[in-house]
């Protein structure tokens, strides 16, 4: 996941490749609490490993849940409708799927709980849910503003004559949330009065349950889901139509022991609109999304339909998709888009690919949702160059008018993950821009590793990822300040040294004297060199350990030796433009800027008196173990500073347009800031990263 303040999207080309989409949340959560209610052990296959799911996780664990992970795997040790440890104050975030349907189930169980979340959920209405559950009975107290989170939720006084009244109109996660905690009720009847929480609600004459729908139910398909979900936990409810649900008298929640959650079907709309945008990459057979397919119990899987509207090829078997572009521009669309809330907000960035204005009608939902999504997705939008009408219900997508109208924009995404995934299809704007996304982790709300995965499928334009250059004499702090410079931006690093440092200790094992003697068979080693760079930044070499080794003095003198051998310059060339991939690269060296990648964006020239860089490394040196002098430590880097300088391929030298930095006088932070105020320079984006 990137966890950086902002990501630039280099401008993307094609897509091709496969791509395997993780859990679906709104199954996830659903099934973690219809297991926790149920009794017995249920094992959840596939399900997604998110910010929403692990709070419902730790919820579920709060209320005495026994829980195991493994994996992808998790299991649960159901309750057998008994949840609730007294006094359980439980912070849910922003996870609307986990707030919700707990609410209802431990008012109805009852017992001493306060349910409270970040501020955004604290203006999230929950209004229509307590009314529906006070009505049956559940004491809800507002513990902040009225009609929202967080909660108090008392002892109940269950009364289930009456038919329960819900609207329907407002969230169908209102209705979700009293499907799946009723039959807590059906299971035992109605209690004349409040029950403890911890001891089991007692014994009533078990009747029927009827919940009635109020006004037009919207986002239908989810209700579907939860249907088919208490049907896999032993709860089969009678629909009529979709305004009377009946849960039978004597219901129970029955642990199905093993259930797979399905990919998410919101989540394959940004891949199905990738396809459906993108040229096809050279050499694939197009695009295949694995996890989900046509025939998903998941109301957002119409979302094919709408993209095949706006021109998509779209096949597929049970669980999988393949899609490639058709109609090109896409076609514009007029389309109700109650049934697909969530994807629909693909549609609207789609639209900016489209031959004309598009109109996505019946989206009041969105205004409360993680943020007001209908005012969001105009904002941004707009920011990229398109004419934007924004009504209560309703977003009209105007494409920009030409390629010079789009606009390279920063994108705020509200801490909102389908805000920031959906934005990410802007990078293939015609015009070649990049694009920011601010606060990409967002998307850990159902999606961490989504730009993890939006990358293995997409190609850039031709030479369109970046490369900042940080090259210097040794000890300088290239390593230092091209790591952190990496990791502000989430790019990649390659530190060059290493390879020659590598090579120089592959030769040293081979018992070859890295000198012009054995320059072809050090080549040789250094074209095959078996190294692999570990996330946690360790170095191996054929599966061995030797971060530590290839950093002592001995080493760096060898590297030095062999990296003043032509051959083997040349014979690490591939292996160093092959780290330049999406979404960028910080490259630490001699000759990053000069030699290996002429055309980078920004190079910058690192240096530091002799003196200061002899006093670092002594300092590094000796942190790390290894005995050595100032003096000794002075000569040798003075002895590598003159062989990197005076040999004749890619001698120790700043490019032209190398932005020089001594940072004799410079802590490491302030080098590491003046170089991202110098790379943000260089962006389109305007001088301040937020807007
Ligand atoms: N601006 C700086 N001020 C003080 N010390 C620094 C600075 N930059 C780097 N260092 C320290 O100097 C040492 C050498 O830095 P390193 O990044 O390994 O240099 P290089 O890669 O250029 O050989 C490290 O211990 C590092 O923490
Ligand atoms: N792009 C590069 C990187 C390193 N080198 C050589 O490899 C040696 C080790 O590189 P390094 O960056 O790990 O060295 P230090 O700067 O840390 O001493 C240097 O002394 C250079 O001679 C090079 O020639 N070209």
């Amino acid at each position: 996941m990137f966890s950086t303040e902002f990501l630039d999207l280099p401008p993307l080309a094609s897509a091709g490749g496969t791509v395997t989409l993780p859990g679906s949340k709104s199954i996830s959560n659903r099934v973690l609490l219809l297991a926790a209610l149920s009794g017995g052990t249920t094992t959840v296959h596939d399900l997604l490993d998110s910010d929403d799911t692990r709070v419902m996780l730790d919820a579920l664990q709060a209320l005495g849940c026994g829980v195991r992970r493994n994996g992808a795997q998790v299991q649960i040790d159901g309750l057998d409708g008994r949840l609730g440890v007294p006094g359980a104050k439980l912070f849910l975030g922003n996870a609307g799927t986990a707030m919700r349907p707990l609410t209802a189930a431990l008012a109805v169980l009852g017992g001493d709980f306060e349910l409270s979340g970040v501020p955004r959920m604290h203006e999230r209405p929950i209004g229509d849910l307590v009314d529906a559950l006070r009505q049956l009975g559940c004491r809800i107290d507002y513990l902040g503003n009225e009609g929202y989170p967080p909660l108090r939720l008392g002892r109940p006084a269950l009364a289930l004559d009456a038919p329960i009244r819900v609207r329907g109109d407002v969230s169908s996660q209102f209705l979700t949330a009293l499907l799946m905690a009723l039959p807590l009720a059906a299971m035992h009847g109605s209690p004349a009065t409040g029950t403890g929480a911890s001891s089991p609600p007692p014994e009533g004459a078990p009747r029927d349950i009827v919940i009635e729908v109020v006004g037009e139910l919207i986002s239908k398909p989810y209700i579907e889901i939860t249907l088919k979900l208490l049907a896999r936990f032993g709860i089969d409810v009678q629909r009529e139509g979709w305004q009377r649900f009946t849960i039978p008298a004597g219901a129970r929640y029955r642990s199905p022991g093993r259930i797979h959650v399905e990919a998410d079907a919101s989540s394959a709309s940004y891949f199905i609109a990738l396809g459906a945008l993108a040229a096809r990459t050279s050499g694939s057979n197009g695009l295949k999304i694995q996890g989900v397919g046509a025939d998903s119990i998941q109301g957002d899987i119409r979302f094919i339909d709408a993209a095949r509207l706006m021109g998509a090829q779209v096949t597929g078997g049970p669980n999988w998709l393949e899609v490639s572009r058709g109609a090109w521009p896409l076609k514009a669309i007029d389309l109700d888009c109650n049934h697909i809330p969530d994807a629909a907000m693909t549609l609207a960035v789609m639209a900016l690919y489209a031959d004309g204005t598009s109109t996505l009608r019946n989206i009041a939902s969105w205004r409360v949702k993680e943020t007001d999504r209908l005012a969001a997705m105009a904002a941004e939008l707009r920011k990229l160059g398109a004419t934007v009408e924004e009504g209560a219900d309703f977003l009209r997508v105007t494409p920009p008018a030409s390629v010079s109208h789009w606009k390279a924009a920063a994108v705020h995404t509200y801490d909102d993950h389908r805000v920031a995934m959906c934005f990410s299809l802007a990078a293939f704007n015609p015009a070649g821009l990049p694009v920011r996304v601010l606060d990409p982790k967002c998307v850990g709300k159902t999606f961490p590793d989504y730009f993890e995965a939006l990358f293995s499928v997409t190609a850039p334009q031709p030479d369109a990822v970046p490369v900042l250059c940080i090259d210097g004499p040794t000890a300088s702090g290239k390593g230092t300040l091209a790591a952190a410079v990496a990791e502000r931006l989430g790019y990649h690093l390659l530190d060059s040294g290493a390879l020659y440092r590598l090579s120089g200790l592959a030769a040293r094992r081979a018992g070859l004297e890295p000198e012009a003697t054995h320059a072809d068979a050090i080549a040789a080693l250094a074209r095959k060199l078996p190294v692999r760079f570990t996330a946690d930044h360790r170095v191996l070499l054929a599966g061995e350990d030797v971060t530590d080794l290839i950093r002592s003095e001995q080493a760096g003198m060898d590297a030095s030796r062999v990296s003043a051998l032509p051959a083997v310059r040349t014979a690490l060339v591939a292996l160093q433009h092959s780290c330049r991939t999406l979404p960028g690269l910080v490259a630490d060296g001699r000759d990053m800027g000069t030699v290996i990648f002429p055309g980078a964006r920004l190079k910058v020239y690192l240096t530091a008196s002799a003196a200061h860089r002899a006093e670092r490394r002594h300092k590094q040196l000796i942190s790390k173990g290894f005995s050595t002098t100032m003096e000794s430590l002075r000569a040798d880097l003075e002895a590598r500073d003159a062989r990197d300088s005076s040999r004749s391929v890619a001698p120790l030298k700043p490019a032209q347009d190398a932005l020089l930095l001594d940072n004799s006088d410079l802590t490491v932070d302030q080098s590491v800031d003046l170089v991202l105020s110098w790379w943000q320079d260089k962006q389109p984006f305007g001088a301040v990263p937020h807007d």
